[in-house]
């Protein structure tokens, strides 16, 4: 079975090309692949398959002729990954599966269309801002603000000199009742040197669901440049968002949202 590997920012992923959807993939087949010890290892794994073969994309094939089959590194399934479209989208191209620069895909969230060239920028859609709630590690509580951006995020923001500190080696504990099926946390400090195009320049560790502590996180991002910019008292504007793994830029509008960043395809092979 052929596979490729690639990463968004650090954001790491097994890439399986499985057009027919033929592949049996279980959480544990998955988890074995992503361990990085005894697999491949990676954040995340993306089947690439046909809409019209997987049963949660058959009705987008008629918009879209690739799904983003998304999972993480677990093995539990995600419903976006802004890192993975990106990484998905660079191979779609890159292996003349899709015309580019502009391509359309399906996920779980819906469709989702993107502009490839040396870097990626996908229209995400506006995230949605919910009510206010918190995380807690060990004994110190975080407040923050739950997000929606297609996956489940909360955004805490902190003073930098705790950024750095964070132990994020555990899963932060969240308000169940607010998140049922978890959430991914972003934890942020606002920057005052400015990011020449950007309005509001900020720093972000996440610990995302599914994965633990990853070096990036672009649906995190989007929730993140949501949550400055309302802060900021602003509708609209760009976030220069870094990450332990680079820099992502959000662009804000009233009615959309546009993530863009590096995304490389590093490395293809066969398993055994
Ligand atoms: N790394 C991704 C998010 C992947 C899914 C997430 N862990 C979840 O369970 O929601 C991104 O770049 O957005």
């Amino acid at each position: 079975m052929e596979f490729a590997k690639g990463h968004g920012t650090r954001n790491d992923f097994v890439i399986l090309p499985d057009p027919d959807g033929a592949l049996p993939l279980t959480a544990g087949s998955v988890a074995a692949l992503c361990d990085r010890r005894g697999g491949i290892g990676a954040d995340g794994l993306l089947r690439v398959v046909r809409c019209a073969k997987h049963p949660d994309a058959t009705r987008y094939a008629a918009d879209a002729e690739w799904f983003m089959d998304y999972w993480n590194a677990d093995g539990s399934i995600a419903e976006m990954c802004g890192n993975g479209i990106r990484v998905f989208l660079r191979y779609l191209v890159t292996n003349g599966l899709a015309d580019g620069p502009t391509v359309t895909i399906a996920t779980r969230s819906g469709l989702r269309t993107g502009t490839v060239g040396e870097t990626i920028a996908v229209q995400m859609g506006p995230p949605t801002l919910l009510g206010t709630t918190g995380a807690t590690i060990g004994e110190a509580g975080y407040p923050g603000v739950a997000v929606d951006a297609g996956n489940p995020h909360l955004v805490c923001p902190v003073p930098a000199a705790e950024l750095a500190a964070l132990d994020l080696t555990r899963a932060p504990r969240l308000d169940p009742a607010v998140f049922p099926a978890g959430a991914n946390v972003e934890f942020v400090t606002v920057l005052d040197e400015p990011v020449a195009g950007a309005d509001r320049h900020v720093r972000m560790r996440v610990y995302e669901r599914g994965a633990g502590e990853t070096e990036s996180c672009g649906s995190g991002a989007v929730a993140v440049a949501a949550v400055t910019l309302r802060e900021a008292g602003r509708d609209a504007g760009t976030v220069a968002v870094d990450v332990p793994g680079g820099r992502l830029t959000a662009t804000v509008t009233p009615d959309s949202l546009t993530l863009a960043g590096p995304a490389v395809i590093v490395a293809t092979g066969t398993l055994r």
